[in-house]
């Protein structure tokens, strides 16, 4: 495994003969992901993303930005394919296997409630270098979220699911934005990604909203990982939404109702607080760049 791995890219077999099916991982809206083996590559792990194309024909632009994304991008905290093809009415995407499964399995199985500070600086810098990476080359992941965090069995820590994710480049989602800086001219307009790590110019999409985004989900994952689950997700989705566009969600709030319940074991330090007030901020604008949260004092 380490020595394929060692190698950018190995061209894994495109045929299924060549891999053995071990185990079912999991099951999302339209794919089953399984634990397998690549037989010519001496039995090497990997993780299968099986797509059934009937079920998602509506979805198809998604499952091609997601194979062609993770193509593309090559970065050691972005989770890559290793191949994609059709096995009769069925993508087939062949990934690195992340045996430890994604941060929210692993809180929600051994930390209820929540990571020590230290834990969630290890692994908040390791994705903020994957969205410093991905966000230089014009792409916003728009679900970065616990969940589509993945660990492997060496502690590699991956940022994955790029079903969602856009490129600022490409123009039939987007709409011009002539004052926005040259890095960021294009603002999306679509509504995406997971209500509770939403951004609140997300949810008024009709305004736009571009790569900062990606720093206020990244902000709620930090909350996430803090207390064991994301901010107002003791409510209905619609409703968390509504306080976001209304204001009515402040850091504050949040923070001191988890701190109060936790005071015990719960301390997090002042850099760190700043650190997520800072991405959730209302003003996009107001809010870091990935490569200025990676120079900050917590990390
Ligand atoms: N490369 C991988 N290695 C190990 N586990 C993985 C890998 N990729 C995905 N998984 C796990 O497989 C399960 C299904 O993943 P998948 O991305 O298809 O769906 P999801 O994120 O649960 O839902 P959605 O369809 O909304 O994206 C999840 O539990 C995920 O953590």
């Amino acid at each position: 495994m380490d020595q394929i791995s060692k190698f950018q890219r190995v061209q894994y077999p495109l045929d299924s003969n060549a891999y053995k099916i071990l185990d079912e991982i999991g099951v999302g809206v339209s794919a089953t992901v399984y634990k397998a083996i690549c037989v010519p590559m001496n039995s090497t792990l990997v993780a299968i993303k099986c797509i059934d194309l009937d079920q998602s024909r509506s979805d198809l632009d998604s499952i091609r930005r997601e194979t062609k994304t993770m193509s593309l991008l090559s970065h050691p905290n972005i989770l890559e394919s290793h191949c994609s093809f059709t096995v009769d009415r069925h993508l087939w995407m062949v990934m690195p296997f992340m045996s430890a499964g994604s941060l929210q399995s692993i809180i929600s199985s051994s930390f209820p409630d929540g990571l020590p500070e230290p834990c969630i600086a290890v692994v908040l810098k390791e994705i903020l270098n994957a969205l410093s990476y991905l966000h230089d080359q014009g792409h916003i992941h728009r679900d970065v979220k616990a969940g589509n965090i993945l660990i492997d069995s060496n502690g590699k820590v991956k940022l994955a699911d790029f079903g969602v994710s856009a490129s600022i480049y490409e123009l039939n989602t987007l709409e011009r934005s002539s004052s926005l800086s040259s890095s960021s001219r294009m603002r999306l307009t679509d509504l995406a990604g997971t209500p509770y790590w939403m951004a609140p110019e997300v949810i008024h999409s009709h305004t736009g909203y571009s790569l900062k985004a990606d720093i206020w989900s990244f902000g709620i994952t930090a909350l996430e990982l803090a207390h064991g689950r994301p901010p107002l997700s003791h409510l209905p989705p619609s409703k968390s939404l509504i306080m976001k566009i209304t204001k009515r969600f402040r850091f504050s709030d949040c923070h001191d109702e988890n701190h109060k319940k936790n005071r015990k074991n719960k301390k997090f330090s002042k850099a760190f607080k700043a650190m997520v007030a800072s991405c959730l901020d209302q003003d996009p604008s107001k809010r870091p760049s990935a490569a200025k949260l990676l120079k900050n004092s917590v990390f």
